[in-house]
């Protein structure tokens, strides 16, 4: 599991470490770290053009003195200073003492650099960057070197990933301790590159505020049938989707609950020639939900148009439940808050934003409050769609971000096979939570595998999840 916390509790575990540490052991691991990192990226670092963006803290300091490091090892490094009178005045002395000099042309300077490492600001920083900084984050960008960013991208909001102004985007990131939630979730995640992780020696809590499942965490959860296994103790999947005007969201629904590991799939609703043409293993049923056999999870949604009915019929059911696409909206939030058996929301930003009363853009700027508001508001975890996927249950434990999105993901239906991929794992006896992330993971997977650099359809990211569960599976 790749694990994030917030800003306050790397400062309590940094406190707590340089207590017991030499004064400046802690900034000379995050240096010697950052300047290896660079090294790398530089390949050869003698001759090399450097150029350390400096802000007045100790962001600034690290960056002074991976500098230093580069320079003792032959780069040619200048810094632009700026808060000349409050630089961290030890960094600035190693870099000195190591041939590094104060820029006088940082115009010039930047221009020419191979490599500009932004000190600007770190987990100190609040709001986007100021005019000067931000001026000189334009510049780094416009020459073509190679940009990274010291533990965050300058002008990002380390907490929940929110961009409010100016920011620094960079080639790469080199972080401190821990990764900060920022790192992960959009829009900041865009702003990143990759991310390397410098481990300084910081005792970190058990729970986290974030996490991210990798490979073997998806692997541990996903179900695999028994020697004793029948298709009824693998469970049954129930899909409430489709209508008469869409009867393609229902077949794309079956498709992604018949790749999840349920043992049979029951579809219920006005759409079941279309889908029993094209997957001639469901099981339909035409009445109502409550009247159609016994399931270990329902979908709803998907396609559904305006059958406020059927949606009330499945929440009125006594097994885990799905909600998505129309069955958002027509979804009681005091018929959800009050189920005894889990509920699952899973809107993209759009139908999150008309559940919270608030601009889609606002939720797209704010997504991991978003999701942590939405899954309070009705006592249900919830699945935040995009390109970082976020789902968070009621009760503040830790939010899940999904490592394997991919833009291609950004296709007409391909919401409706990530629900009945997630339905079908509610039913195979996965947690909501577990459910939604481990689906994300898959669904995205399947999607990158399916496209491998050109458009997919939904149906392409259906078929694509059996090779990502195989991958999965293989590690
Ligand atoms: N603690 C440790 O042991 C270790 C810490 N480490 C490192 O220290 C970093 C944290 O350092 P920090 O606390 O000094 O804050 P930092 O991020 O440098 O900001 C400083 C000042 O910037 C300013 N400023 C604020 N917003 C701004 C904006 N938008 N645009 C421009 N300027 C802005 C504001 O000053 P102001 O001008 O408002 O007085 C603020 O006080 C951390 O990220 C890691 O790199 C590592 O070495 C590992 C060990
Ligand atoms: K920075």
């Amino acid at each position: 599991m790749r694990t994030a916390f917030g800003v306050e509790t790397v400062r309590a575990a940094e406190r707590e470490l340089m207590a017991r540490l030499p004064e400046g052991a802690l900034m000379q691991r995050a240096a010697a770290g950052l300047a290896a990192a660079c090294a790398e990226l530089l390949g050869k670092v003698y001759g090399s053009r450097v150029v350390l963006l400096v802000g007045s803290g100790d962001n600034g300091g690290d960056a002074l003195y991976a500098g230093a490091r580069l320079a003792r090892r032959g780069a040619g490094v200048a810094v632009v200073l700026l808060a000349p009178e409050r630089t961290h005045a030890g960094g600035l002395r190693a870099l000195r003492a190591a041939g590094g000099r104060v820029s006088a042309a940082p115009e010039r300077d930047i221009a020419g650099a191979r490599l500009v490492l932004d000190g600007i600001v770190g987990i100190g920083g609040r709001g986007g960057l100021r005019p000067e900084a931000a001026r000189l984050a334009g510049l780094a960008a416009a020459s073509g070197a190679f940009v990274v960013a010291v533990d965050l991208p300058s002008g990002v909001e380390a907490d929940t990933g929110e961009v409010r102004g100016p920011a620094v985007r960079a080639d790469a990131t080199v972080t401190f301790g821990a990764y900060k939630p920022g790192l992960l979730v959009d829009p900041a995640q865009e702003r990143t590159g990759a991310v390397r992780l410098i481990d300084i020696g910081l005792d970190l809590p058990a729970t986290a505020d974030l996490e991210a499942l990798q490979y073997a965490d998806v692997a541990a959860l996903l179900p695999v049938p028994g020697a004793g296994s029948d298709k009824y103790r693998r469970g049954v999947v129930g899909i409430a989707a489709g209508s008469a005007r869409y009867p393609g969201a229902a077949v794309l629904a079956v498709a992604g609950a018949l790749r999840g590991g349920a043992g049979a799939v029951r579809y219920v609703g006005p759409a079941a020639d279309a889908v029993i043409d094209r997957y001639p293993e469901t099981l339909v049923h035409a009445g109502p939900p409550s009247k159609a056999g016994r399931v270990q999870a329902w979908v709803v949604g998907p396609g559904l148009g305006d059958d406020a009915e059927r949606v009330r019929d499945v929440l009125a059911a006594d097994v885990p439940v799905l909600v998505d696409a129309d069955g958002l909206r027509l979804a009681d939030r005091a018929t959800v808050r009050a189920r005894t058996a889990p509920t699952l929301l899973t809107p993209h930003a759009g139908e999150a934003a008309a559940l919270l009363g608030v601009d889609r853009a606002e939720v797209e700027a704010a997504r991991l409050a978003s999701v942590r508001r939405l899954a309070e508001a009705y006592g249900a975890t919830v699945l935040l769609k995009g390109s970082t996927t976020l789902v968070a249950a009621p009760g503040g434990r830790p939010v899940r971000v999904n490592p394997t999105g991919t833009s291609w993901l950004a296709t007409a239906g391909s919401g409706d096979v990530l629900s009945g991929l997630a339905g079908s794992l509610l039913a195979a006896g996965l947690s909501p939570v577990d459910a939604a992330s481990a689906a994300a993971f898959l669904h995205g997977l399947a999607a990158r595998l399916a496209a491998r650099g050109a458009p997919v359809g939904a149906q392409d990211v259906a078929e694509g999840v059996r090779g990502a569960w195989r991958e999965v599976v293989a590690g």
